[in-house]
């Protein structure tokens, strides 16, 4: 919607966009945010009677038994302007992608300063989750509660089946492979749920008589644009070919995604086509009985591929994890894995639902790295009972 150049007798898909979003508290409730307003009320050819550029944003007067004023401010248009889009990337938000140099740098954030209750250290946390796809938190106490207790400062543990906040050891108290010595390839978690976990926390807590089980570390968007160069068809075949999972090691449990043909590798946003999440896990990788004939074998040499780049050392950040430093990563993004261990080994930790991940991300860029047009042009009333500003450029 070209706002700035916004014609008096604009395309009724003009107005009766700018009508339906109109942001004053009584067709958007300033408390929960939610429309108030009946867009089936809305005249198809709805048009303004008053248009006026002012400081705080676009004056709309629409006309009503008593016309209605709209305001929108110049950073919210901007933002969800479509035609043409306006609201370009900004730095603060571009991905990271890495190899195996990461390990010269890795992102880290201390414990205390992601425990202080000013916010600051978790935003730094999740910052650095969001560019990086994941990051280390040191001088972590190295006990199950105060694991848990850092988790939780994210948002509300996911529990599975395998319980709430675990502890695995090589036991098998679990019917899955993590809960054994044997090695793990590069995967992400839960490909056999419709909608994987967002964040997985490991923190080792101790590893006795025995060695192994280093940790390794994989950027599956750093993997995938190597993929897009290098492999274009491949990548394409990986976009575009559900992978079925399931989980069934528990007798009370079988667990497969919704629909049962599961989801593509490399998923893409279906509206910028940006590559949004990877899902990769071949040992819970179900019968692939939905390829055609002639797909078969490409499919399988796409997966060779995608496992050579995977696997090759330049892609490979191998670090041996201590008690006392814990590291999270974005399941959507960074694959993880293990070396093959002996001794007695203790590893915790927990899922977080990616919304729960992106609330607390983006409640927390709102008070520490605010729209900066946002605060810096809107002289409206920016808070409201519950605090938020009315105003959110993302609303
Ligand atoms: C131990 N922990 C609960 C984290 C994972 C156990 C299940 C892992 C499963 N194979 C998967 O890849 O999702
Ligand atoms: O034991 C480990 O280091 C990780 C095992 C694993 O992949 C998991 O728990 O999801
Ligand atoms: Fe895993």
């Amino acid at each position: 919607m070209n706002s700035f150049r916004f014609p008096y007798t604009s395309v009724y898909s003009h107005n009766i966009w700018l009508r339906d979003h109109c942001r004053c508290p009584k067709c958007f409730h300033p408390a929960t945010k939610q429309r108030l307003l009946d867009t089936f009320e809305i005249p198809t050819d709805i048009a303004p009677l008053h248009i006026e550029a002012k400081v705080e944003g676009l004056e709309v007067t629409w006309p009503s038994q008593d016309p209605h004023v709209s305001l929108y401010p110049w950073s919210w248009l901007q933002r969800h302007s479509y035609d043409p889009s306006l609201s370009g990337k900004d730095a603060s938000q571009e991905k990271v992608l890495w190899g195996s140099t990461i390990q010269k740098s890795p992102p880290t954030v201390a414990y205390e300063e992601v425990m202080a209750k000013d916010d600051q250290g978790l935003f730094k946390w999740l910052s650095n989750v969001d560019r990086f796809g994941f990051s280390f938190v040191s001088g972590v106490p190295e006990t199950p509660e105060a694991t848990e207790a850092l988790s939780e400062r994210i948002g509300f543990i996911r529990e599975t089946q395998y319980g709430r906040f675990w502890e695995i050891t090589s036991d098998l108290a679990k019917g899955d492979t993590a809960y054994t010595t044997l090695a793990l390839g590069a995967h992400t978690d839960n490909t056999y749920f419709t909608d994987p976990c967002g964040l997985q926390l490991f923190h080792l807590l101790s590893h006795t008589g025995g060695t192994g089980g280093a940790t390794l570390l994989v950027d599956g968007f750093y993997v995938a644009n190597i993929m897009k160069e290098l492999h274009p068809e491949a990548y394409d075949l990986l976009s575009r070919i559900p992978v079925p999972a399931h989980a069934a090691g528990e007798s009370s449990a079988l667990y497969r995604p919704s629909p049962p043909s599961g989801y593509p590798v490399l998923g893409h946003d279906a509206f910028t086509g940006e590559l949004t999440q990877v899902r990769w896990n071949n040992d819970d990788r179900s019968v692939m009985s939905h390829l055609t004939s002639d797909l078969v074998e490409k499919w399988y040499d796409a997966i060779r591929t995608w496992n050579k780049c995977l696997t090759s050392p330049d892609s490979q950040y191998w670090v041996q994890l201590q008690p006392g430093t814990a590291v999270v990563v974005d399941n959507h993004r960074v694959l993880h894995g293990r070396s093959a261990f002996d001794g007695r080994r203790r590893m915790c930790g927990a899922y977080i639902g990616v919304d729960e991940y992106r609330s607390k991300l983006a409640v927390l860029s709102e008070k520490f790295a605010p729209d900066p047009v946002l605060v810096a042009t809107e002289k409206i009333p920016l808070s409201t009972a519950n605090g938020r500003s009315i105003w959110n450029a993302a609303l």
